[in-house]
Parts: structure tokens; sequence; C-alpha cells
């Protein structure tokens, strides 16, 4: 490629804004720039640029140093240039000065201007100037983005180093259907119930694909509050809102090169819905409050606890998208529908809190294990991760017992009863689930306080899905 096509290539999609108040220096720009450059605003003087700075972009900045007819001390530049830079520090901010405005511009250099041009200018002189200040802002935004990205990254809680546990029928499916998709670029729906392991087989796609080494970055469209939906996700830039105090990537840019785990996809708004679809098909986010789409490569791993059936109402989920990101469905069976994992499952879990807490191993005594496998599970793996946590901080003996699992209680004849669960003396516990799960919150409401995570996290849920049951019980 010759220098002159590198240049019109590199300004192709450039921003500049020229700000002066001589209409006549406005057109000279543009007819001078428009040959080489996307787009190029002008702001007549101070005319509305307040708002503007608030919601644009620019690469360069052409700044008179003098917007009063009259002035020659380059005031308004400098306040102007102060501005410029507090809106957007990566973007380049040249001035323009008269001839004998030398020193000002010297000195509006050692504020943070990246150069400036003498007016009359030479219109090759003006090109090469603005060629440069966007190259420079391009290299600011991408030193800007890699920071942010690695910001974004820090914040995704690490990985537990988490190894899948089964031999269940149904588990060994999902180990098959996992190794078969992971190497692919396939989008993947896990489905089931909170607590199955949904979270542990996106990361486990994730480890056994060809993008193992990029980032894998998870959002919980069930934790998220509704009206921060979209700058998590897309990203904003600085002023989109109130308080977007500077340029956020979001988390799908953090996961490009990775992949980009959507837990409780049935929450997502139907107009955010549409969004994600496009950056799906195009893989090319642009930020709220941004006008310049970003490229990434992303491969979306989502979750949800709700059934497909109601995925495919089209007044709940669009269509369109249900179609992107299910090119392959995986199901992950209650953890009462796999009784013959639980053992193991156990086993796992006594060793990682031994190791934890740096405890003896303990082993379950027959009842307890029997106990383990006769349990409900409505929390699932989660529910008895807990369960087995609990036991290994607060169980006294060398073996556990069933009285060290309080909560876990089976309302059949024989096994330990948890006194919230248990019906009162000769009274058979009805069969009404639901209102065994509003009392059991309750409880835990009660016992942690109204502590939502504690409360959660005793029983064996993630904040979004106690919030949910809460507004399901009118708790
Ligand atoms: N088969 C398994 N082997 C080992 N650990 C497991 C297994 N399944 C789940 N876990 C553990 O149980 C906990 C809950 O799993 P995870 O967060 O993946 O569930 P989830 O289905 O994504 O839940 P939610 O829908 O509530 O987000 C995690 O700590 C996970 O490591």
């Amino acid at each position: 490629m010759s220098d002159t096509n590198a240049l019109n290539n590199a300004l192709n999609d450039a921003r500049i804004l020229v700000i002066d108040d001589d209409p006549d220096i406005l057109t000279a720009a543009r007819l001078v720039l428009r040959r080489h450059v996307g787009t190029i605003d002008i702001a007549r003087a101070a005319e509305g640029l307040a708002d503007r700075l608030k919601t644009e972009r620019w690469d360069v900045v052409l700044l008179d140093m003098n917007l009063t007819q009259g002035k020659t001390d380059g005031a308004d530049g400098f306040a102007w240039l102060e501005r410029l830079r507090a809106a957007d520090p990566a973007a380049s901010v040249v001035l323009m000065t008269a001839f004998g405005g030398v020193a000002v511009a010297v000195e509006a250099m050692k504020r943070g201007a990246s150069d400036f041009v003498l007016k009359p200018w030479a219109n090759e002189r003006l090109v090469a100037t603005v060629m440069a200040g966007v190259s420079l802002a391009r290299s600011r935004r991408e030193a800007d983005d890699l920071r942010l990205r690695h910001q974004a990254l820090s914040a995704t809680p690490a990985v537990d180093g988490a190894t899948i546990v089964g031999a269940a029928p149904a588990m060994r499916r999902v180990f098959e259907v996992i190794g078969r998709a992971a190497p692919t670029n396939a989008n993947v729906l896990v489905l089931g119930e909170s607590g199955t392991g949904k979270e542990l087989v996106a990361r486990e796609i994730h480890r056994l694909s060809a993008r193992a080494n990029g980032p894998f970055v998870s959002i919980d469209l069930g934790a998220v509050s509704e009206n921060l939906f979209e700058s998590e996700l897309f990203g904003h830039r600085k002023g989109a809102f109130t308080d977007a105090r500077d340029d956020r990537p979001g988390r799908i840019v953090a996961a490009s090169g990775g992949t980009l785990f959507l837990d409780e996809i049935g929450n997502l708004p139907l107009y955010l819905q549409r969004k994600l679809l496009t950056v799906l098909e195009r893989q090319e986010v642009v930020p709220v409050g941004g006008d310049r789409p970003v490229s990434v490569d992303i491969r979306v791993v989502s979750a949800t606890n709700v059934p497909t059936a109601e995925l495919q109402r089209e007044q709940v989920f669009r269509q369109d998208l249900l179609y992107r990101i299910n090119t392959v469905e995986l199901t992950l069976s209650p953890l009462r529908d796999r009784r013959e994992d639980i053992a193991a499952l156990a086993e796992h879990f006594i060793a990682i809190y031994a190791r934890k807490y740096n405890v003896a191993r303990r082993r379950l005594s027959g009842e307890a294990l029997a106990l383990l496998e006769s349990y409900r599970w409505p929390g699932n793996v989660r529910e008895l991760k807990h369960a087995i946590e609990r036991a290994t901080i607060l169980a006294a003996g060398d073996r556990f017992e069933p009285g060290d699992f309080p909560a876990v209680t089976v309302p059949t004849a024989g096994a330990a009863a948890s006194p919230a669960a248990a019906a009162s003396p000769g009274e058979a516990e009805p069969y009404d689930l639901d209102a065994i799960e509003r009392r059991t919150i309750a409880r835990a409401l009660a016992d942690h306080t109204g502590n939502i995570s504690r409360a959660a996290s005793a029983l064996g849920l993630t904040r979004a899905a106690l919030y949910r049951r809460m507004e399901k019980h009118g708790l």
C-alpha cells in the first residue's frame, strides 16, 4: 500500500471537529480536509459546544485560540483546551493561531495541546498535522482500551480451578456434548435449575476451546440492576449519562478473544436482546453514548433456569436471538435426579474444605450419606457444597453424622428433621412445597437478620435466585 493510500485509509473513519468564530475558516478547513477525513464537524465559536462535548467524540479537534472577535490573548482557547482535554483525554487538540500567536501556542502545548498550525495554513501541512493527531488519538485510545480491559478482567472473580464431578448417565451425556461442542465456536445454551453447575460447565467449555488462553468473562443478568444492563454489557463512553465519569469497555469488549458467559439470559430485557443480537451477528459493539462500533471476537455461552418452553415465547424472548445462542443446547438435571452422584460430590467437597480449613479429612457415616442421598436438594449442588462446608467448620466428631447437616431434612419418617421444616408431633407434613419454601426462606432471612447475601449463601442460592423467590412469596 502506498503512503498516500495509507493516509487516506487512516483518515476515512476519522472524526474531526473544527472550532472557529470565523465562518470562512470553517469552510476552508472543511474544503481541505473533506478529501481525507470521514467526518468533519464544525462549531461556530462556542455555540452549543458544551453540550456536544458531553456526548460526542472526535479524534482531532482543531481549535482557534481566540473565539471572540478582537481578542488575541488566547484566554478562550486555554479555557476550551482544558474542557476538551477533560471531556476526552485521548482526543488530540490542534490549535490554530494567527501569525504572532506562537508564544500562546507554545504555552497551550505545555497544557496538553498536541500541535498547532499557523493561519493562513499550507494545505498539506494542515492535512499532515491532522493525520498525526488522528494517529496519536488512536494509540491513546488503544492504550486506554487495554487498560480498561485489564481493569474489567481483574474485576471478574477468579476461576476456582474446578473439576466437574459426575458419573450419572445424565452427566455422561453432558460431558460428551461439552467435548464435542467446546472446540467449535458454536454458541452454547446451558439449561438447568439454580445450583446445578451451569457456570462450571460454561468454564469447562471455555477451558477446552481454542480460546482457552483468552478471557472468560461472566455477567449475571439476574443480579445486575436493569438500568445498568446496557452499560455493563456494551460499555459506555464518558458522559453518556450522569454517572458515566469515564469510558468503560463493558463485558463484551472485555471478553473479546475469549468467552462471554451470560448467566440468567432470560432476564435480558427485550430491547437489549435486539442489541445483543446485532453484536453477535456483526461481532461489533457500540458503547452507550458512543458512535463508533468497536470490533470484538466473542463466543457466547448462556445459561438460564427458565425452561426452554418459556424462552420460546416471543413476548419473553426474541426467537432470532434464541437461535443465535442455542446452536448447542445442554441440560443439567437437578441433583435429585442424579442421586448416584451425591456420594462422589460430597467426597469432592469434603476434600476441598478439609484443605481450605486445614482440618483432617473426615468420612461420612452410613446414616449421614443415606440422609444426603435421600434429601431433595432444592438448591442442587450449590446447596450440597454449602452443607459440607458448614459441617466441616462446625462438626465435632471425626466422622460426619446426620446431626452435622441440620438444614438437610427429609420429611419422611426416620431421618433427622430441622425445627423449621418439621411438622408438629403427630401431624403429617402437608405436601406443599411452596409453603415449605416460603417458610425456609423467611427463616433464613430472619436468621441472618435480613442480610440477603448470607441468607442466600445459607440456602445455597445466588442472591438473584433468592430475590426472585422472595418476590414470588411476597417476602
Ligand atoms: N458437577 C459438579 N462438580 C463439582 N462442583 C459442582 C458441580 N456442579 C456444581 N458444582 C459447584 O456448585 C456450585 C454451583 O454451581 P454453578 O454456580 O455452576 O451453578 P449454576 O447452575 O450456574 O447456578 P445459578 O443458576 O444459581 O447461577 C459451584 O460452586 C460449583 O463449583
